[in-house]
C-alpha cells in the first residue's frame, strides 16, 4: 500500500460515499465534496493527490470548470467514476476532464460495482484504465483492498463507455423481468445489447476487447441482473406502466442511462449506426410505443445473420 495519500472526492451521493469509504479503509485521507456541504471546492482541493469525481453527468462540466479557476498542483491525479454522457457534445465525463486539464493524467474508474453491495464490504472487482499505465498503476494501489480487486487498462474510452453505454440495455432488462419474459428473452437481450455497445463504441474509438472485460460485459450482467441498479429499475416499473416522469420523481439517485439513451439515439442517426434496443428504449421514453410493443418491434426484425448487421 502506498504512502497516506490525499483523496478529495467529488460527490456525496452512493458511489463518491462507497468510494471514499474505499480509500479511507486504505488509511487514505479522505475529503468529500459536496454542492450542498459547508466545505469548500477550493478547500476541498488544496493539497489533493488525487481529485475523483463520483458527481452525475449534468454536474460534472460545471464543476471542472469551478475547479480549472483553483490552484491546482500539476502532479493531482483526476480519476472519473461517472457513467454518462454530455448531451451536448457527447463527450465522455474523462474527455471533458482531459480536455480541462490536458497536462494532467486522468484515470477511469468503472466496473460491476453496485454502490450498496460495496457499502456492505462484498468482494467486488474494477478496473482503473488510463493512457498513463504509471498513473493507472498508482490509482489501483491506491483503492486495491482484500474485497476490492483494482486491474489496471489502457483503453480508458473503452472502459469508460462499457460503463455508460450499458445501462441502457439495463434499462431494457428492467423491462424484460417486468414483463416477465424469462430467462431466453433477458440472455438474447443482453448478449445483442453488448453487440450494440460495442457497435458504436469501437466506431467511436474504444477497442473492441475492452467491452468483454469487467467494465463491459461485467458490469452489463451486474446491473441487467439486479433490483440495486436505478437504470433496472426504471426498466422494471416502465413496464408495469408508469410514465418515465413518475418513475424518475420516486428513484432515489441517479439513473444515468435516461441522458444516455437520448445522446446516444442522436449520435446513432448521425453516423448511421444500427441500434435497435437502444431506439425502442427511446420510443417507450418518447411515449410512442410501451415495454411490450418494443418487445414485439425487436422479435419481429428482419432476418440477419448473427454479426455484421
Ligand atoms: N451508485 C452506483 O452504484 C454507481 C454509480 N456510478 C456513477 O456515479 C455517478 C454518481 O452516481 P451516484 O452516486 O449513485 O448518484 P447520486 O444521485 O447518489 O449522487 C450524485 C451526486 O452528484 C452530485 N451532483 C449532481 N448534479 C450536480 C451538479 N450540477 N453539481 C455538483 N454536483 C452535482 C449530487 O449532489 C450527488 O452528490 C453516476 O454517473 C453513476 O452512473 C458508477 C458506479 C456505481
Ligand atoms: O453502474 C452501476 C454499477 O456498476 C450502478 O448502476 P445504476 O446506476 O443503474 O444503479
Amino acid at each position: 500500500m502506498p504512502n497516506p495519500k490525499s483523496v478529495v472526492i467529488l460527490g456525496a451521493g452512493a458511489w463518491g460515499t462507497a468510494l471514499g469509504a474505499i480509500a479511507e479503509a486504505n488509511n487514505h485521507q479522505v475529503k468529500i465534496w459536496s454542492r450542498h456541504g459547508s466545505l469548500s471546492l477550493a478547500d476541498a482541493v488544496k493539497d489533493a493527490d488525487i481529485i475523483l469525481s463520483a458527481i452525475s453527468m449534468q454536474g460534472v462540466s460545471e464543476v471542472a470548470k469551478q475547479i480549472q479557476s483553483l490552484d491546482i498542483s500539476p502532479d493531482v491525479i483526476f480519476i472519473t467514476a461517472t457513467k454518462g454522457l454530455d448531451p451536448e457534445t457527447t463527450c465522455t465525463p474523462s474527455q471533458i476532464w482531459q480536455e480541462m486539464f490536458p497536462l494532467h493524467s486522468v484515470v477511469v474508474l468503472s466496473g460491476p460495482n453496485l454502490s450498496k453491495e460495496i457499502q456492505q464490504e462484498l468482494p467486488a472487482a474494477t478496473v482503473v484504465a488510463s493512457r498513463s499505465a504509471t498513473a493507472a498503476e498508482f490509482v489501483a494501489t491506491v483503492f486495491s483492498s482484500p474485497r476490492f480487486r483494482v486491474y489496471t487498462n489502457l483503453d480508458p474510452l473503452g472502459v469508460e463507455l462499457g460503463g455508460t453505454l450499458k445501462n441502457v440495455i439495463a434499462i431494457a432488462s428492467g423491462a424484460c423481468d417486468g414483463l416477465q419474459l424469462g430467462t431466453n428473452a433477458k440472455a438474447a437481450l443482453v448478449t445483442r445489447g453488448l453487440t450494440e455497445m460495442v457497435r458504436i463504441g469501437v466506431s467511436w474509438g474504444a477497442k473492441t476487447e475492452t467491452f468483454y472485460g469487467l467494465s463491459g460485459l461485467g458490469d452489463l450482467l451486474a446491473t441487467c441482473n439486479s433490483s440495486l441498479s436505478r437504470n433496472y429499475q426504471v426498466g422494471y416499473q416502465l413496464a408495469q406502466g408508469k410514465s418515465l416522469v413518475e418513475i424518475l420523481a420516486h428513484l432515489q439517485g441517479t439513473a444515468e442511462g435516461v441522458n444516455t439513451c437520448n445522446v446516444l439515439m442522436q449520435s446513432a442517426k448521425k453516423q448511421n449506426i444500427s441500434m435497435p434496443i437502444t431506439e425502442q428504449v427511446y420510443r417507450v421514453f418518447q411515449g410512442e410505443i410501451t415495454p411490450r410493443q418494443a418487445l414485439e418491434e425487436l422479435m419481429l426484425r428482419d432476418i440477419k445473420p448473427e454479426y455484421n448487421d
